[in-house]
């Protein structure tokens, strides 16, 4: 395979180091959002079919308003074809609307994901994967056949066939296909940039990836199950409002059944299509046909934000957020930690320090690690390979980094070379009986401070001394905005807390550049997963954002787990959302989104029962006035018939759904004052518009319709 003119993975690394402004990830701190779907005619005419299709009494009784309707509907329709009237028509044709705008509206919502499904589809079509076979030959196979734990091997041009975790390399890779952001990402084996996505493409380099995904269960393939919806499982919010619905129809079913006999004994039988049209104008058809379209809606508002959530219980329990907890490296800052110097302590020289730190970290597959190597590459100091150290030593082993020994190196002849966490390498040495000498420790507060990484670099020898040989300064970046957007989350009422594995120092200065509330230095991921237990046990709804296998356990366990798209497939599999942009305070935006999700349903449940209201003083005086002229006071109204009153309230009914499509799919606005404010409010308008707005469209329904000959 040629090499493509793309400049390398590595090159661009390197670079990003050298102007401090990093291509790592680049985009992931813009907020970019793709183009919302808009409400057009097209958009209805395409969401048509599927709305009919939904009027099976099977998909039907799971909205139990809805299928009332559609009962009544049937009903009508019987008694219609049997002893026609113009108003029976009438009334009939209104109500099969009525359910038709219902299955409309979530047809509608579920259009603005078909698209993009669609797209998602087309981005692996005809994929190809080079599946190494044991022997070491490579075979290719459609990447759609590609299971659990095959290795294959991607090339720069190459679309990666499915979901994995790079095993060996570094690339550039260009995942515009799920993001929509076209500057390329690296990604690298060993780190917390592991993980790369089906359906991306290689840019540049040449990596082996594991596959991580089974067959139909890739992230693209969760994507597209996400946005058509086919997902969906109703949230806690949801079966609540399902039970409040629920006992309203059957309330309403039994006021409209006992005001027959009541009409009855007054001379006045309704017939059973006013029975039928009142009961549909009582039960709340409005917020019943509207549910669905909210919730889709608010998943697609995600998805254009660029995050995935595995739930809809997660998008309204992150409106109730309080703490947000937030992992260092990766997350708040870009991951792209690496080495930049090395400075030897008093008494040893600095070829000896390199070398030390270089063979400590030659069997160090993380990017820290392969960084120090490549640093001392750049210093001049090279030397034997693993291999021929392996070959050439005796009690030759490798002791690997762990994040709760926050430690590596490699034990050779006998000698230990250790580097790590300055407390944890001192730690070591003493052990020994050794030390760890005042400049070094001036040193590593030094590189602390200025928000740095310290490692210490120590050795063992063969006669038992313990020195410590010097100290490798290891930098990452803060993402941009971060402290404004934390400001932003301060001002919700969301406490943010970084907890890393680094020492107190370095936290403290990341925490103050990033401008979070509080943190936590050297942290283990069983010190991550019992501050969240410790914030839930008070009560307190927590999220958490991470991106290492270290934050897999804490991400599982928060209320809110929101993994980088750039971590490891461990940190995506336990979090119950993926933000594509790998920005932590896309929190804002989901809490946003959550809280919108709630008080759009809210509203429109205020607004649909408080016109009910209204249309029963509206309809129950026109069945009366005929039996008793004396409540002809009470037709405040003045509509012009009983009929026409009857059949102006069911069109109402029906229009106010398609009336109000566009706010459940756009969402009431949001702003950032407290639930209680945001409550009061909303009563006020959609309590008060709800109790309004029937009086007036009924009454100009009902001066259209009388001038209609036939119904009256
Ligand atoms: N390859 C390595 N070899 C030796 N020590 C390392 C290595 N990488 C990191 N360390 C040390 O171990 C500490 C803990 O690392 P770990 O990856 O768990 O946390 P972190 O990345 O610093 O923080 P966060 O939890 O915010 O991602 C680091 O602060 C560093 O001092
Ligand atoms: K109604
Ligand atoms: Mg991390």
């Amino acid at each position: 395979m040629t090499r493509s003119s793309t400049a390398s993975a590595s090159d661009l690394a390197a670079q990003t180091y050298a102007d401090g402004n990093p291509l790592g990830t680049p985009g992931e701190h813009k907020h970019h959002t793709k183009a919302p779907a808009k409400l057009t005619i097209t958009s209805v005419a395409a969401a048509l079919p599927l709305a009919v299709r939904k009027l099976s009494p099977r998909q039907m009784i799971h909205s139990p308003v809805m299928f009332t309707v559609l009962v009544g509907a049937a009903l009508c329709t019987a008694i219609s074809l049997y002893r026609p009237s113009v108003f029976g028509i009438a009334v009939t044709a209104w109500l099969w609307l009525t359910v038709l705008f219902g299955t409309l509206s979530e047809s509608i919502a579920e259009g603005r994901g078909k698209a993009q499904a669609d797209s998602l589809r087309a981005s692996r079509k005809g994929v190809t994967a080079r599946l190494r076979q044991p022997d070491g030959t490579t075979r290719d196979i459609p990447g759609t056949e590609l299971r659990l734990n095959d290795i294959v091997i991607c090339e720069a041009g190459d679309v990666i066939p499915s979901d994995g975790e790079i095993i060996e390399g570094l690339a550039s890779v260009d995942e515009s296909t799920i993001t929509g952001e076209s500057a390329p990402v690296i990604r690298e084996s060993g780190g917390d940039r592991s993980s790369v996505t089906g359906g991306t493409k290689v840019l540049s380099d040449r990596i082996v990836i594991r596959i991580t995904a089974e067959p139909g269960q890739t992230f693209i393939d969760r994507m597209i199950k996400l946005v058509e919806g086919a997902v969906r499982q109703k949230t806690p919010n949801e079966i609540a409002l399902h039970v409040l619905l629920v006992s309203l129809t059957i309330v309403f079913l039994a006021v409209t059944m006992s005001l027959a006999p009541f009409a009855a004994l007054a001379g006045a039988t309704p017939s059973p299509i006013v029975l039928v049209a009142l009961l549909v104008c009582l039960i709340p058809t409005t917020i019943g046909a509207l549910v669905p379209a909210i919730g889709i809606a608010g998943m697609d508002r995600l998805v254009q934000h660029n995050v995935l959530a595995t739930s809809g219980r997660a998008v309204e329990t992150a409106g109730d957020i309080t703490t947000l907890l937030l992992d260092k490296t990766g997350t708040i800052t870009y991951g792209n930690r690496r080495a930049v110097n090395f400075f030897p302590a008093d008494h040893v020289d600095r070829t000896q320090l390199i070398e030390a730190a270089r063979v400590c970290s030659l069997a160090d597959e993380t990017p820290e690690g392969r960084s120090i190597v490549d640093l001392a590459a750049d210093k001049g100091v090279t030397g034997s390979d693993l291999a021929t150290l392996e070959r050439s030593s005796g009690n030759f082993a490798v002791v690997p980094f762990s994040a709760s020994t926050r430690m590596s190196g490699l034990d050779l002849d006998g000698r230990q070379i250790r580097k790590g966490a300055a407390s944890t390498v001192t730690a070591f040495v003493a052990e020994y009986g050794g030390h760890s000498p005042a400049e070094v420790d001036h040193r590593v507060t030094e590189i602390s401070a200025k928000g740095g990484t310290p490692l210490l670099v120590a050795q063992v020898g063969k006669d038992g001394r313990a020195e410590i040989l010097g100290t490798i300064h290891l930098a990452d970046v803060v993402k941009p905005g971060m402290h404004a957007r934390f400001a932003e989350l301060r001002q919700m009422g969301i406490r943010t807390v970084m907890i890393t594995g680094d020492n107190p120092i370095t936290a403290k200065a990341i925490a103050a550049e990033a401008g979070v509330d509080d943190f936590l230095a050297e942290a283990t991921p069983e010190d991550k997963l019992a501050v969240i237990k410790k914030e839930q046990a008070a009560g307190r709804l927590v999220a958490m954002t991470g991106d290492g296998t270290n934050d897999a356990p804490a991400l599982a366990a928060a209320d809110v787990g929101v993994a980088m798209n750039s971590g490891t497939p461990a940190a995506k599999d336990a979090a119950n959302m993926v933000d594509l942009d790998s920005d932590p305070t896309k929190l804002i935006n989901i809490v946003g989104i959550g809280k919108q999700l709630l008080i759009t349903r809210g509203a429109l449940t205020t607004f649909s029962v408080a016109n009910d209201v209204a249309k029963y003083f509206a309809i129950v005086p026109a069945l009366f006035t005929a039996a008793f002229p004396g409540l002809g006071l009470l037709n405040i109204m003045g509509l012009a018939t009983p009929s026409s009153a009857i059949l102006s309230a069911v069109i109402f009914n029906a229009l106010i759904i398609i009336a109000l499509v566009p706010l459940a799919l756009r969402g009431v606005k949001y702003r950032a004052v407290s639930a209680n404010q945001a409550l009061g409010r909303n009563l006020l308008i959609y309590g008060l518009g709800g109790l309004i707005a029937p009086f007036i469209g009924i009454k100009i329904i009902d001066l259209m319709i009388s001038l209609i000959p036939g119904i009256g």
